[in-house]
């Protein structure tokens, strides 16, 4: 890196910035322009009255003089209070709605793998811009940095210019020392910079283990191996691996500090020095020299100040990287939102799929078809691509080859979205919100919000209302202890609430409702309740049922065993048993090894 590419933006960039500022609003935003315009003209008003106010002295009218002088000082003092809170509403207003584009990029996708991409992970992350050191900022600290560096040029103008009234080739002189200055300053932090972003890896090493020793779900593991000591030293290398250099680096600035002390006050001592001669020999002229004194010293803090530089350098990773996801993730609308899909099977048509980097095909030609309201049970060994499927139905990854088709509609690029507001699902990883139990299973339908009565519903079909009913709060308690008054579900009661969700959007008129092992953390007697209280329930939905408790897709009206990439085997429970598959021996090895554990209980018992 070197000190002109980290610090002198392009046009493009500048105008990217400018973009950023303009999302505080335009009236906060030219209220800001102004009052620092002012703040930067006051130095320089100020040693114009200064200087007025010195040469009044001994005559009849040094009152207008002495009021200018004055209305400078108030307005500086008054202009400080008020640009700080200002300037941080500013800021923070900007980095909103950074963050929002952001946000908004990132739901964009109409399939999962671009999210699913380490890079793009990486690019959400660093275009959040939540500064994690020094040399991070956020976009908003930024375009603030920008419109000062700017209006800055306006005191600059005005120092110069009541400079040269007095003393006319002071100015370029002190403007030259001054240019001088911020380059030797800002190749010297920059210089520092480089060696503290080298070394980042360090820091984010050390965050780590920190994290670790301190978050309950490491923290446990750390207190059971008696890991503390060993973290300690771990993060305690790695602090000195990052800040040793960067210490001694600023030593090494403190001392170069004398040179960049020096280069400005050699020209400018220069220029008061002659000055101060004049005034000596002529009295008259103590006027001159006080405007030159504090012209002087006006131009001089005008154009060193370089703190706005890390600002400006270290926001722009973060317009980079929204820059280079807005090119990546930048998806056109679903134009065809609103349309209905037609009523009838849900299809998979010959498809084919490859996580990206994979040198096999997960799915190698799966034909399937669900019909409206049936119930299909999904088995297949580890890793044989269930939840695959399951992501091609909701139309969250895009086939290779082939289609998803609704009703004889294929589901387009378009269409995707509209496609998923009519699916329900329990992920195995489903999402624990830190909101109310209700308030959870209304976002199976955000915008149906009135719906309460289907709440209820799906808590009793979930078999969730016993649940509720022990809660403090009822189904108003707050799903997270990290809230006063809150309080957490177990693995089990989570997945029953992740269940009355899906069902909740199922009663909002969802009609696939995909479950991928939705009984894995319930006991035996919950979870055969729970299938007892589906096969009861209206069949309002298809039902895709994927699961490794074979057991639980007995009842199913079909089942669909999947091997090799394709689905091997299709039929009822009895159908499969007398085809004497892949699906029988997998239930018979299920079976065997239940009652060899009862055997060993009842053996154990006896
Ligand atoms: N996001 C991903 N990126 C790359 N490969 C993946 C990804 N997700 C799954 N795979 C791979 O695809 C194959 C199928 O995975 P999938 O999760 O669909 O299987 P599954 O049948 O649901 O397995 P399980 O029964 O263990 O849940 C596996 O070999 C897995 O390693």
């Amino acid at each position: 890196m070197t000190s002109g590419e980290a610090v002198v933006l392009t046009f493009r960039e500048s105008l990217a910035l400018l973009r950023v500022a303009s999302s505080a609003g335009r009236g906060m935003l030219a209220l800001y322009v102004v009052l620092r315009a002012v703040s930067s003209l006051l130095p320089a008003a100020g040693a114009a009255a200064m200087a007025a106010l010195v040469g009044a002295i001994g005559t009849d009218a040094p009152w207008t003089a002495f009021a200018l002088f004055l209305a400078c000082m108030v307005g500086t003092y008054v202009l400080d209070g008020l640009m700080a809170p200002l300037r941080v509403l500013v800021e923070a207003r900007c980095t909103r709605a950074h963050r929002t584009r952001v946000a908004r990029i990132a739901c964009a996708p109409v399939t999962l793998d671009p999210l699913e991409d380490p890079e793009v992970q990486d690019l959400l992350h660093t275009a959040s811009a939540f500064p994690r050191n020094w040399t991070e900022h956020t976009p908003g600290a930024g375009a603030v940095a920008l419109i000062e560096q700017w209006v800055r040029w306006v005191g600059v103008a005005a120092a110069a210019a009541v400079l040269a009234v007095y003393v006319w080739w002071a100015a370029p002189l002190l403007i030259v020392a001054a240019l001088v200055v911020r380059r030797v300053v800002r190749a010297q932090w920059l210089r520092q910079l480089a060696g503290w972003s080298d070394r980042a890896h360090h820091g984010r090493s050390a965050e780590y283990w920190r994290e670790a020793a301190t978050t309950p779900g490491t923290g446990k593991e750390v207190q059971v191996f008696g890991l503390a000591g060993w973290i300690r030293q771990r993060v305690q290398g790695a602090v000195h691996a990052q800040m040793d250099p960067v210490w001694e680096g600023s030593l090494r600035l403190q001392k170069l500090e004398v040179i960049n002390f020096l280069i400005p006050a050699i020209p400018l001592s220069l220029v008061y020095a002659m000055a101060a001669r004049e005034a000596a020999h002529d009295t008259e002229k103590i006027a001159l020299l006080t405007g030159v004194i504090a012209a002087g010293w006006a131009l001089y803090t005008a154009f060193g100040d370089v703190s706005g530089m890390f600002p400006l350098a270290g926001s722009r990773p973060a317009l980079q990287a929204l820059a280079d996801l807005e090119k990546r993730l930048g998806g056109g609308p679903d134009v065809h939102a609103k349309k209905p899909f037609p009523a009838g099977s849900i299809e998979l048509r010959g498809v084919r799929f490859a996580y990206p980097d994979a040198e096999r095909e997960v799915l190698r030609g799966v034909d399937l078809a669900v019909a409206p309201g049936e119930r299909v049970g999904l088995v297949g060994l580890n890793g044989a691509g269930k939840s695959t499927i399951i992501k091609i139905l909701c139309g969250l990854y895009e086939p290779a080859k082939g289609q998803l088709v609704v009703g004889g509609e294929v589901v387009s690029a378009e269409r995707r979205t509209a496609w998923r507001t009519r699916v329900a699902a329990v992920f195995q990883d489903f999402i624990r919100h830190p909101l109310s139990a209700t308030e959870n299973i209304q976002l199976g339908r955000p915008l149906d919000q009135t719906r309460r009565e289907h709440v209820v519903r799906a808590c009793e079909e979930a078999g969730l209302l016993p649940v509720l009913d022990r809660l403090p709060q009822g189904e108003d308690t707050v799903l997270t202890r990290s809230q006063e008054d809150g309080t957490d579900l177990s693995g089990g009661q989570w997945q029953q609430l992740a269940l009355a969700r899906a069902l909740y959007a199922v009663a909002g008129g969802a009609s696939l409702l995909v479950l991928d092992e939705p009984s894995a953390h319930l006991d035996v007697r919950t979870e055969k309740e729970l299938f007892d209280r589906m096969a009861e329930r209206p069949r309002d939905a298809a039902v895709l049922l994927v699961t490794h408790r074979l057991a639980t897709v007995r009842s199913c009206d079909r089942i669909l065993v999947l091997d090799d990439g394709r689905i091997a085997e299709e039929g009822s429970h009895d159908a499969l048993m007398a085809l004497d598959g892949l699906y029988a021996h997998m239930f018979r090895t299920q079976a065997r090894r239940f009652a060899e554990g009862f055997r060993h209980i009842d053996e154990d018992e006896a």
